[in-house]
């Protein structure tokens, strides 16, 4: 198992045609231990995406480093899989050969299928292994996805808004995937997420990110016992809590885009008349 050691790391984008730079983070710094569950939350812009792929070695920082069970992060490597939001399943191919399809470069055809099946019974689609992507909802597309990327038994799992695209309903389904691999894999999770209420449900820690610039705003413990329960007192204070300092970032950042057209009872109204934007932001 890894931990992941983000230290002073800054990621500033140049735009050589105009000889423009946008940083859109300076100093961020935070240890991620081993087998934990950390979500990085925050306003839309901020930088979760850009600090996942600085992490899975996607993108290079700017200044400072990553390391990932020791070694620095330069480039990809077999010990982060990466899940994004579309599950980018090859249509021509089978379930089942759709999780095979990397591992066969590795492994024999005999053995890369004994263990894309055992994934797939993970993610419990044994019954779709001959399926096609087409003939799949989203939530299962994305369960495949989540097949084929443990099938190279990362240390780390790195998830960018796994389900974002989804329906409120299956993304509850998931959530509970997701757990369930967790607690059975014990790896390292990175998950990514603008909505409050997964970020609480999944984490042992919630580093919730602020914009303009961007850093981390505060980093929270979330001590709830699993299964957890949105409908619990102990859950709906923290995220009042999470979500009062999310809206102050937010209004930040709507200040800034609407100049003097931002009206100041309008951004309240916003955020405090219905908890469930906190939610869903
Ligand atoms: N390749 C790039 N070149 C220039 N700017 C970029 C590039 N990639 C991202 N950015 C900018 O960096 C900022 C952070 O983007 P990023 O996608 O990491 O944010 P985010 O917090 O994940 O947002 P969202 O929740 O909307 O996905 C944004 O302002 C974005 O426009």
């Amino acid at each position: 198992m890894a931990d992941v050691v983000i230290d002073q790391v800054e990621k500033t984008f140049f735009d050589q045609e105009n000889k423009t730079s946008f940083t859109v983070f300076n100093d961020i710094s935070t240890d991620i231990k081993s087998g934990e569950f950390v979500s990085l939350l925050g306003p839309s812009g901020c930088g979760k995406s850009t600090l996942l792929n600085i992490i899975a070695g996607l993108d290079q920082p700017t200044s400072g480093t990553i390391t990932a069970n020791g070694k620095k992060v330069t480039a990809p490597g077999p010990d982060r899989g990466v899940v994004f939001q579309e599950s980018a399943l090859m249509p021509w191919l089978t379930v089942l050969d759709n999780v095979m399809f990397g591992l066969k470069k590795q492994m024999k055809k005999e053995e890369a299928k004994e263990r894309a099946k055992y994934f797939l019974k993970l993610v419990h689609l044994s019954k779709f292994i001959n399926s096609y992507p087409h003939e799949l909802s989203g939530g299962m597309k994305q369960r495949v996805s989540i097949a084929r990327t443990l099938a190279f038994d990362p240390d780390i799992l790195l998830m960018d808004e796994p389900f974002g695209a989804l329906d409120e309903q299956t993304r509850s389904m998931l959530h509970k995937e997701v757990q369930y691999i967790w607690q059975e894999t014990q790896k390292t999770v990175v998950f990514v997420t603008h909505n409050i209420r997964e970020s609480i449900l999944l984490s042992d820690r919630i580093v919730l990110m602020g914009t303009r610039p961007g850093r981390i705003v505060e980093i929270f413990d979330v001590p709830l016992e699993r299964p957890r329960k949105p409908s619990s007192d102990e859950f709906g204070e923290l995220e009042e809590k999470i979500q009062q300092k999310l809206a102050k970032e937010i209004e930040k950042v709507m200040r800034e885009e609407m100049g003097d057209d931002y009206n100041s009872k309008k951004g309240a109204l916003l955020y405090h008349s219905d908890r469930d934007m906190g939610s869903n932001i």
